[in-house]
């Protein structure tokens, strides 16, 4: 029988992740350019419809593409977005089930996109990770409501986009309604509905500063990391 107050073998409550194998880039090429000779009929039958639906084009294309599962999905996403998004970095990741509204957004290079979620009109920095089921909407006031006699189904829609800094960590589920800055955190189930300074971590129903990161501060305060990284940026 085993000895119940004694841990477990492998019972570890912190686990690190063995380290990627590193995919030689020359091949990554290749397959790239493979999946991008197998996706030239989707991104064909898009531009096509986006002559007759205009915007909705994106949408449906999006969903139909987001169902494809492993790896093969994940390939066959790059390359599709890659000719269809505003930019699309060469190295992105996007998840299962992920769909963009808009082909206005922009990916940067190397972000990593989850699963099931929604990306509106958004422009995700490079290194960006995004997990699983967050939701980056094209701001808070997407549908105008200052009209009050007219229904909200036939107000004016307003666009914002929203801009994810380099280096963001965006926790699962959050949804997103204003800027997150450089290195920022966004915390699991957060609602963003204000700017999230650079190398802040920000959680919580709606979203607040909890703290800055190493080497960063609030706004207007001197901190050594602002300087780099938003040189970096422009
Ligand atoms: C690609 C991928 O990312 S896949 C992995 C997906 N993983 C996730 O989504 C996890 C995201 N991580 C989190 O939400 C974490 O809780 C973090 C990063 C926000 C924690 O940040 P830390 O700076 O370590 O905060 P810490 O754990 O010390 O908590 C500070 C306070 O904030 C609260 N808090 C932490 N996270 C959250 C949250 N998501 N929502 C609300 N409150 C939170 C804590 O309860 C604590 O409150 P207290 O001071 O009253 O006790």
């Amino acid at each position: 029988m085993t000895d119940q107050t004694q841990p477990a073998e492998h019972s570890d409550q912190s686990v690190k992740r063995a380290t990627r194998k590193p995919f030689h880039s020359g091949a990554k090429r290749w397959v790239q350019f493979g999946f991008l000779i197998l996706c030239m009929p989707r991104i064909a039958c898009y531009r096509i419809a986006y002559v007759l639906l205009g915007s909705r084009a994106m949408t449906s294309a999006s969903e139909s593409i987001a169902m494809i599962p492993g790896l093969r999905g994940v390939y066959m996403r790059q390359a599709f977005y890659r000719k269809t998004l505003d930019a699309c970095g060469r190295d992105v990741y996007l998840g299962w089930n992920t769909v963009f509204s808009m082909r206005e957004a922009r990916v940067g290079e190397n972000a990593y996109i989850g699963r099931f979620c929604l990306i509106g009109f958004a422009d995700i920095g490079c290194q960006v990770m995004i997990a699983d089921g967050v939701q980056i909407l094209s701001g808070g006031h997407e549908h105008d409501s200052a009209d009050s006699t007219v229904s909200m189904h036939d107000q004016d829609q307003r666009y914002e986009k929203m801009h994810i800094g380099n280096g963001a960590w965006i926790g699962a589920g959050a949804i997103i309604m204003a800027d997150v800055g450089n290195n920022a955190i966004v915390g699991a189930g957060a609602v963003v509905t204000r700017p999230v300074p650079n190398g802040a971590v920000a959680a919580g129903v709606p979203a607040r500063v909890l703290h800055y990161r190493k080497g960063w501060s609030a706004p207007g305060q001197q901190d050594f990391a602002s300087s780099t990284t938003s040189s970096e940026t422009e």
